[in-house]
């Protein structure tokens, strides 16, 4: 078994991953993610923040096999996971909720959240994660997932599609995006409670002051680059100042840990 310094077990692993793309000059390459490694540990609750643009929803894609590194190496309990698919990965814990989820036509929430569950569920039990994301169970429930849905009730139900999955590890993009301020506050309590009840480890990328706040760690990427790792006690204060100062990613990469 594979322990990290902290002492405990090891589920995800990076290491030194980058991200290049070819620059529209063609010999140029552009860095979008350069060297980032970090561990992850079960049931885990870790927040990535960083300004606009920094990486963090390439980092994530990276994670669930949407995109492939350009180098670097992804460890899943200790098995190297980079060349795996997302279907591979999904299959052996790996749930990604998008940005911007997608929709299926022709699909109803219901049969969306039995997909995900990957097994027989009762209409009460997919009901049930319906109600906990903040959506009227009765009124979705047939509902096909077409464009008819708004933003935010698609990505409520997204939400509830990966806590149907029950993964070892759930990764949400910005979950917060487009969803009203009533409804963030019983967001944060799905999140407390999957973690409270140690469903798997949740790496969420936020720039909400109250996710964060809920976090047991905070990574912070800007600018394609790992700049800081710590506790929110440790990372929380100094990016609250930043914020406040305006000056984003100069302050954010001082001290930076490459
Ligand atoms: N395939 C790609 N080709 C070219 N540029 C890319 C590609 N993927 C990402 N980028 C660029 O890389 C940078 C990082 O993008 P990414 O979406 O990962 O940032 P982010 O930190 O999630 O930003 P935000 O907070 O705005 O969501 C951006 O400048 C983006 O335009």
């Amino acid at each position: 078994m594979i322990y990290d310094i902290q002492g405990g077990r090891k589920m995800l692993e990076l290491r030194n991953v980058s991200f290049r793309v070819a620059e529209n000059s063609k010999d140029k390459e552009k860095g979008i993610l350069e060297n980032v490694s970090f561990t992850l540990e079960d049931n885990r609750f870790v927040a990535i923040t960083g300004p606009n643009g920094g990486g963090k929803s390439t980092l994530a894609k990276i994670i669930a096999g949407i995109e492939k590194p350009t180098q670097g190496q992804i460890l899943l309990d200790g098995e190297d996971i980079t060349n795996w698919s997302i279907t591979e990965r999904a299959k052996h814990g790996i749930s990604y909720a998008f940005q911007q989820p997608v929709r299926f036509k022709g699909v109803t929430v219901f049969d969306l959240i039995n997909l995900a569950a990957g097994k027989e569920i009762s209409l009460s039990g997919a009901c049930q994660y319906l109600s906990e994301v903040g959506l009227c169970a009765k009124d979705y429930i047939n509902r096909e997932v077409n464009a008819s849905l708004s933003g935010g009730e698609m990505k409520r139900i997204e939400i509830a599609t990966v806590m149907a999955r029950g993964t070892k590890l759930s990764v949400f993009d910005e979950p917060e995006a487009g969803i009203d301020l009533w409804s963030f506050q019983n967001l944060i309590q799905v999140f407390e409670k999957m973690h409270k009840e140690k469903k798997g480890s949740i790496l969420i990328i936020s720039h909400q002051e109250r996710i964060l706040n809920t976090a047991d760690e905070i990574l912070v990427i800007a600018d394609g680059r790992l700049v800081k790792r710590g506790s929110k006690e440790d990372v929380l204060p100094a990016l609250l100042d930043a914020a406040q100062a305006d000056t984003g990613c100069e302050m954010w990469q001082k001290g930076v840990q490459r």
